[in-house]
């Protein structure tokens, strides 16, 4: 059976993966892409590709600040000129009116995934990520805990929220086919 987004009946092709690092936007971004064959965009990689530099080098050249100005540029450009999956980074809707701007131009999705996996997942990841790095276990569990709570109410405004644990392409197909246009 086919679902209302692959039958094209919802209007928005655009379609926001939002969550903290590590909750599985681009794993799960680059999988449902497939599915749907829409093209998959990961806006860390776009940064870093415009800018010709690495998020760490980002962030010591132009400070935190420099990086999201970067971010939101970078988000504007490629979603308005692409129906797509875009994998967002982590903290891009909770900086501007980022998360306003995603929800009048798509449809938001919040993966959320809870701490003690976002660590075991974070701590053995190979991309370096400069808000986290050379933090010990102990010390990754505090920081997501505080960043999270302070993320949420901008996470919470998605239009879509799932649980990141088990959580399949074909759940979210699902999830997304509910949404009306
Ligand atoms: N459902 C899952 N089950 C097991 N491992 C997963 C799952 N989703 C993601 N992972 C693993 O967790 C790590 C982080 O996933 P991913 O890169 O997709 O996160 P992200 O949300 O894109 O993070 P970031 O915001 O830092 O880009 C990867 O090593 C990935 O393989
Ligand atoms: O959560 C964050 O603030 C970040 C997440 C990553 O996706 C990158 O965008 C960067 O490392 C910052
Ligand atoms: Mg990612």
């Amino acid at each position: 059976m086919s679902t209302a987004l692959e039958n094209n009946t919802i209007l928005s092709k655009k379609i926001f993966l939002i969550g903290f690092m590590g909750c599985g936007k681009s794993k799960l971004g680059k999988s449902i892409a497939s599915k749907l064959d829409l093209p998959f965009l990961d806006l860390d990689d776009l940064v870093e590709a415009k800018n010709q530099m690495s998020i760490p080098e980002l962030f010591a050249a132009f400070g935190e600040n420099g990086f999201r100005e970067r971010e939101k540029q970078t988000l504007q450009e490629a979603a308005i000129a692409n129906d797509a999956i875009i994998a967002t980074g982590g903290g891009a809707p909770c900086f501007f009116d980022n998360m306003e701007w995603m929800n009048n131009n798509g449809i938001t999705v919040f993966i959320d995934t809870p701490i003690k996996v976002l660590a075991d997942r974070l701590i053995n990841a190979r991309v370096e990520r400069p808000l986290i790095k050379g933090k010990s276990f102990d010390e990754l569990l505090t920081f997501i805990e505080a960043k999270l709570t302070e993320r949420r109410p901008f996470y919470n405004q998605a239009k879509i929220m799932l649980r990141g644990v088990d959580l399949s392409a074909d759940d979210l197909i699902e999830a997304l086919s509910k949404v009306e246009g």
